[in-house]
């Protein structure tokens, strides 16, 4: 990607990068269901966000404005995919083979958006050598080695809590350039480091406090 093309990416919104993924999604069930075009009001009324709101989410991707007639799907689906980096190959080590680590090396649905789990990582020495779903699973010892092989630019990071920061300390100066860490850990990275905390439990005390405010 060109560094123009870069900064305009930094420049979308939030929100805007969060709601993207849904039109995808959606555009993609009508092309499944042999629709061939769909205008920004039908996609905001599925997916129940304001028509204006979409059309203004869709003026940061490159497509052509038929906001009428109605946008070619292929052509959405392509330009959407291509905007969010669905389309190229992100590869990924994932550190901390445990419960959550192996069950999102068992995921077979990431690669539909772009990242490619090379290999997992662990300290237990029973691990290393096998494999989970075709990934092989190495001993942290091997990071330095299999980074010259794999040149991964994404760490998952699965490890316990405590282990958190120790293993994003160790593998920045292996070459990791973007974290995705499902810990509930705030790691502290360099500037230039992108993180990205994801968390299942935050979203269900979310749906608890709105279940327990509708009763
Ligand atoms: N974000 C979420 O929604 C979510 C959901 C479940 C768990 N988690 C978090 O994910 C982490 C893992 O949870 P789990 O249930 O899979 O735990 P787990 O104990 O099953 O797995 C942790 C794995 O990390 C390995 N490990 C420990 N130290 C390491 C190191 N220095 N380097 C590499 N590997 C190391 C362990 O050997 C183990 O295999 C925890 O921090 C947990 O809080 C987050």
């Amino acid at each position: 990607m060109a560094n123009d093309e870069l900064k305009q990416t930094w420049k979308v919104p939030e929100p805007t990068l969060r709601r993207l993924p849904w039109y995808l999604a959606f555009v993609k069930l009508l092309k499944q269901r042999g629709e061939t075009s769909i205008s920004s009001t039908q996609i905001a009324k599925e997916i129940n966000v304001d028509a204006s709101q979409v059309a203004k989410d869709l003026s940061y991707v490159n497509i052509s404005g038929k906001t009428r007639v109605g946008y070619e799907i292929d052509t959405l689906i392509d330009v959407l995919e291509d905007f969010l980096g669905f389309n190229s190959t992100h590869k990924a080590f994932l550190f901390g083979v445990g419960s959550l680590g192996a069950a999102l090396l068992q995921d077979t649905g990431l690669g539909q958006y772009g990242l490619e789990i090379v290999a997992g990582f662990d300290i237990r020495e029973e691990l290393s050598g096998t494999s989970i779903n075709g990934i092989p699973v190495y001993h942290m010892s091997e990071l330095s080695t299999m980074q010259k092989r794999y040149g991964a630019t994404i760490g998952i990071i699965t490890v316990p809590v405590d282990k958190a920061q120790e293993v994003t300390n160790h593998i920045i100066t292996e070459g990791i350039k973007a974290l995705w860490n499902f810990t509930p850990f705030r790691i502290r990275v360099p500037e230039h480091i992108v993180v990205q905390n994801t968390s299942l439990y935050a979203h269900l005390a979310l749906m608890f406090n709105r279940m327990n405010s509708t009763n």
